[in-house]
């Protein structure tokens, strides 16, 4: 009956009683201004009364983990992180209740043995509540993750190594067939090739089988699909309410689908190495897989479950391709832009190696300290994982730099800025693989300084279980490809500048565009 009655003011809306209508705009009004003092005060408190306020960064990323989200989105957080360093200098605030360092004893305190931190919850994003579902990589519990990583040195102990290696030659020199054959391109973008090389060899170590990518082109499309996965995880571990909530389907739409279609194709490859013939009846071969299915908990005594397999296959997959061919096509990128280092380089190599099949681990090898220094420098240039890899501070406190880091603070060493620390690397922009060598009057001093100030791979107890294998991948490749190559730059211009990453936690990368043709008296 409320429609027939008139209110005191005359006006009855559609039928509703305006009464309510005013008191339900007024608990709005309310609402949001109490939202907005609630916001106010939060960051008043994140500004002044948090207890990291003390430390210098951007006031607005000192109040929300938004900005950051959206330089991750733009994909150069990396670059980011270094011109916060070099502007608030050795630590920078860089979110309510996160800090990152860019000094190499910071770096020791952050990730060294006697750290007393754990990898964040950022690296659970993803993961369902069964702890299987947690890869070596996303255990956050140290006793679990020393477990996992137990399981998987096994695939990196020397005796796998140096078995896996006629696999990974074999691949090399599926590569440099390719890269000599100008019947399809002319032209190759190296960054291309060397992923293919990478995820091929990773094939061959972790499922028993290489998956053709250098021959056959139709599982190339795969690379994306790993690509998008792996930015997909960098910004959820960066807003994880996003996607917690499901929220962050609206800013990565495609990148969610790729993600989903990239599990569903991992799995199925799983699936197909637990159809196949144990790998060590067939060949006397161990894979990766080999070691997963005969590991035995050791309370249990069950095997390893579906859902673990999976979850380290796809690790293996993610964490060994895109991360090795970097390193790869970083070197050869610079080796053309510095023109003095390829000759340099090609002569140690041509003085030790009296045919391109001697090229392979062992004592000669060994002896290639320039090299050595090569892909050092490369990897300090170009850092495969050029981001942030954050770490909680647990009860107690952490001493980093000389002041205690209360619990519960996210902290991590910036590597990209780390890696371009003018402190330890004067002129960081340059290519100077002489930094790593005892000549020309450096000291001892001055090469240690070079050597310990940047870890590629990490330091301390998670740091990277892959680097032997990385290496040996690395020095291979490159030392196959200057022997065997003149590599002419076509895009000259590229080389201008130096080599352009874009960080998706593992990067995005782009040429050198190269062409091949053997040296004389070479063939493949
Ligand atoms: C140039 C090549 C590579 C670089 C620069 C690299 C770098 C890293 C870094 C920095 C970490 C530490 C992550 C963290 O602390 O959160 C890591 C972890 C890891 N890497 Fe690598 N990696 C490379 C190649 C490989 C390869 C070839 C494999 C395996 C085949 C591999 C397997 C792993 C695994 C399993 C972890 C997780 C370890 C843990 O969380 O305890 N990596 N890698």
């Amino acid at each position: 009956m409320s429609t027939l009655i008139p209110e005191p003011d005359g006006l009855a809306i559609d039928g509703r009683d305006p009464t309510v209508i005013r008191s339900f705009l007024r608990f709005l009004t309310s609402l949001f201004v109490a939202i907005i003092f609630w916001l106010i005060g939060v960051a008043v408190y994140r500004l002044y009364f948090h207890p990291l306020a003390r430390y210098p960064g951007p006031w607005y990323m000192k109040i929300s983990g938004w900005y950051d989200f959206f330089i991750a989105y733009g994909e150069h957080r990396h670059l980011h992180f270094q011109y916060l360093h070099q502007k608030y200098g050795p630590v920078v605030r860089y979110g309510p209740n996160e800090l990152a360092y860019n000094t190499p004893s910071a770096f020791q305190a952050i990730y060294g043995f006697k750290a007393n931190v754990q990898k964040g919850h950022a690296v659970t994003v993803g993961v369902t509540s069964d702890p299987d579902s947690r890869s070596t990589f996303s255990e956050t519990d140290k006793q679990r993750a020393m477990k996992k990583r137990r399981v998987l040195s096994q695939g990196f102990s020397e005796s796998a190594l140096s078995s896996a290696e006629s696999f990974m030659i074999s691949q090399i020199e599926t590569l440099c067939k390719q890269l000599a054959n100008t019947s399809t391109e002319k032209v190759k973008d190296l960054s291309l090739w060397l992923n293919y090389l990478a995820y091929d060899i990773m094939g061959e170590v972790v499922f028993g089988r290489s998956f053709d990518m250098l021959t056959d082109p139709s599982l190339r499309y795969v690379l994306s699909l790993i690509d998008a996965s792996v930015f997909c995880t960098l910004l959820a571990r960066v807003m994880p309410l996003l996607y917690k909530t499901g929220l962050i389907a609206f800013f990565v739409p495609k990148v969610l689908t790729m993600r989903k279609q990239f599990i569903k194709y991992v799995n199925s490859t799983v699936e197909q190495r637990l159809q196949q013939v144990p790998a060590s009846d067939k060949e006397d071969r161990k894979d990766f897989f080999y070691y997963l299915l005969n590991t035995r908990d050791s309370e249990t005594g069950k095997p390893l479950s579906r859902t673990a397999l999976l979850t380290e296959g796809l690790l293996l997959v993610t964490g060994g391709s895109d991360t090795t061919s970097t390193g790869m096509a970083a070197t050869i990128f610079y080796l053309l832009k510095y023109p003095r280092c390829l000759e340099r380089l090609y002569e140690e190599l041509s003085r030790t190696f009296d045919h391109v099949d001697e090229i392979r681990t062992g004592r000669k090898l060994k002896t290639c300290l320039y090299l050595r220094a090569c892909v050092q420098e490369a990897l300090r240039m170009a850092p495969p994982g050029p981001g942030i890899l954050p770490r909680i501070v647990l009860e107690g406190g952490q001493l980093i730099d000389g002041a205690v880091i209360p619990a519960g603070t996210q902290v991590g060493g910036a590597f990209w800025a780390l890696a371009y620390n003018a402190d330890t690397y004067p002129e960081p922009e340059v290519f100077r693989p002489e930094r790593y060598l005892m000549e020309d009057g450096r000291t001892e001093e001055e090469v240690d300084k070079s050597k310990g100030g940047y870890w590629a791979f990490s330091t301390g107890p998670r740091k990277c279980p892959g680097m032997k294998m990385a290496y040996q991948e690395l020095y291979l490749t490159v030392a196959r490809l200057v022997y065997l190559f003149e590599m002419t730059p076509e895009k000259p211009e590229e080389l201008e500048e130096n080599f352009k990453l874009l960080d998706h936690f593992n990067v995005k990368k782009k040429g050198p565009f190269v062409s091949f043709n053997l040296r004389e008296g070479q063939t493949v």
